[in-house]
């Protein structure tokens, strides 16, 4: 029977706690997930007004995509939270309508078929021209490349400066030049490697993908026979996390520790040593949800090489401003837009909340709810220093930005503004190299530790709960061969 420390409580840590609870449960002596802060869910936060108002501060909306969005709702439903969920369609506005920032002028982003024939600005071309030059495009070997050059060399300058550009900065607030296509879109980089292009890539894909496993789950069979694109829960996000502390927390093999940061942690006889506070636990395994650089220097003292790997990982800041006015103020429907890096503008982009999800307006529902996204790799040159970054200058840029590009003259009549210090990792090119370095160290070492969480396999909710089941899973097969 096994004791096993998992640190962090957050989406990855909890639902680690939650699959060792469950299909580990059998080798299980005792679960102990420990949180430095004195708050669980971790980037997953959200605002509930007392008139039912709902603000995101992290992750608003997921996708039932692929075996990890497949499995995010199996979990959904295993916690109870089936009628909980509010579903958005593939035809709905917010699903059809992505909007880009060009020239101070929003643009539709091409989406669907009907866009294959049609010229749309700021495209000079009609969507099967950046098809073609895919598919006539010659496949080149690569190990890895920045997501800006493969665009280039695939599809050309446009969909690289108005395409993968600003859907980068919309996922991982970074820049296309830095990060990595290989880490953040495979299937795109599998795509030419194993296809001759991306465009074949993706039939392939779609031809090929299995998802029968996930189909004895009537939430997951309901998302794709009714065509879901996204969906959130009903009193926002953070319910996935309470609901998980909940069934945790209601049972007596776990024990969560908040106020507790990991100081240090010693590997000894293939047993860990987790030193926190004032307190240290003997542990058989750790599975570590918080991120790289932190764990970095928990393990700097004794293992400084997979050290350096750990610290090797960059993340960036982003401000999160949420903003509602009175009346419906937005001209556009939508998801929302994002600025490409090439135009001139404070922000990230602004998500248009209230037509993602009405039910989030609460009671009184004649109001627009919007969230701006400031900084990430542009963090100091917009804001300055994040330690001393000041909110109020934020919420300015987010109202100057509403009014700019919105047409927003009125004020907010609420508002919202946090900086969120190192929130998203950046899997910079090269990034699959430090994994493989990570993962030679553990072994070498024999070190009894998992590495969970966005700073390694993927940064969505999806991905965190899936690589956490993953990580679980692998952990059961060695101990049930010991
Ligand atoms: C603004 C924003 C918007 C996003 N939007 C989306 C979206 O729309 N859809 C989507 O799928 N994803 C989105 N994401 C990504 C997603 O929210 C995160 O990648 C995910 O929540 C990360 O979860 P995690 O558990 O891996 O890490 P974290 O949430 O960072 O949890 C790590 C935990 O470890 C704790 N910790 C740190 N140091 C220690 C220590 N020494 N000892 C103990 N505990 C420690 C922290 O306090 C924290 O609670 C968004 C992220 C952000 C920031
Ligand atoms: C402008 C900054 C950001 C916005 N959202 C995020 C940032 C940094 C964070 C984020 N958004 C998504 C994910 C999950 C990725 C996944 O694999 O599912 C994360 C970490 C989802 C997402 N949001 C947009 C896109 C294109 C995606 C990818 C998945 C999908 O197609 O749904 C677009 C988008 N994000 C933001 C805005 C304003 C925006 C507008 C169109 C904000």
């Amino acid at each position: 029977m096994a004791t096993a420390v998992v640190l962090g409580g957050g989406i990855s840590g909890l639902s680690c706690a939650y699959y060792l609870s469950t299909i580990a449960r059998q080798y299980m002596k005792k679960i102990i997930l420990i949180e430095s802060s004195t708050t669980l869910g971790g980037w997953i936060r959200t605002t509930r007004y007392p008139d039912g108002t709902i603000f995101e501060h992290g992750p608003r909306s997921m996708r039932p995509v692929g075996k990890a969005g497949y499995n995010a709702l199996t979990l959904v439903n295993e916690l109870g939270l089936s009628s909980a969920v509010l579903p958005v369609i593939k035809s709905h506005p917010a699903v059809q309508k992505r909007l880009i920032l060009v020239h101070n002028q929003l643009h539709t982003l091409p989406s669907g078929p009907s866009y294959l024939f049609r010229k749309v600005p700021p495209f000079s071309k009609p969507f099967i021209w950046y098809l073609l030059q895919d598919l006539i495009a010659r496949k080149k070997k690569v190990e890895d490349e920045s997501i800006h050059d493969f665009a280039i060399r695939r599809f050309g300058k446009e969909i690289a400066e108005y395409i993968m550009d600003p859907v980068c900065r919309g996922i991982v607030a970074g820049d296309s030049r830095e990060i990595s296509v290989r880490s953040l879109f495979g299937n795109l980089f599998q795509g030419e490697q194993e296809h001759g292009s991306v465009v074949k890539g993706q039939l392939k894909q779609t031809q090929e993908s299995k998802l029968e496993d996930f189909l004895h789950n009537d939430l997951a069979v309901k998302s794709k026979s009714q065509g879901w694109a996204m969906w959130t829960l009903r009193n926002g996000l953070q319910s996935l996390p309470e609901a998980l502390v909940r069934q945790l927390e209601s049972d007596n093999l776990v024990q969560i520790l908040t106020n507790a940061p990991c100081k240090r942690i010693n590997f000894v006889d293939g047993k860990a040593m987790v030193m926190f506070g004032e307190s240290s636990l003997l542990a058989n395994h750790v599975f570590s949800s918080i991120p790289s650089r932190t764990l970095s220097r928990l393990l700097s003292a004794s293992y400084p090489a997979l050290a350096q790997y750990l610290s090797s990982i960059q993340s960036v800041h982003v401000a999160v401003v949420n903003l509602e006015f009175k009346g419906k103020v937005l001209q556009n429907e939508g998801f929302g837009f994002l600025v490409p890096s090439s135009q001139k503008s404070n922000v990230l982009g602004i998500i248009f909340d209230s037509c993602c999800f009405p039910e989030h307006d609460g009671k009184y529902s004649h109001k627009t709810r919007i969230t701006c996204m400031i900084g990430g790799k542009w963090f100091r040159d917009v804001l300055g220093d994040v330690d001393t970054a000041s909110l109020d200058s934020a919420l300015e840029l987010a109202v100057e930005a509403a009014h700019n590009h919105l047409g927003i003259t009125d004020p907010p009549v609420r508002n919202h503004t946090s900086v969120q210090k190192g929130c998203i990792p950046q899997y910079k090119v090269g990034h699959h190299r430090i994994l493989q370095g990570l993962h030679n160290e553990i072994q070498e070492n024999s070190l009894n530790l998992s590495l969970l969480g966005s700073s390694y396999e993927g940064v969505s909710v999806n991905d965190c709960i899936y690589n956490s089941k993953l990580a679980v899973e692998k952990f059961v097969k060695k101990i049930s061969h010991s």
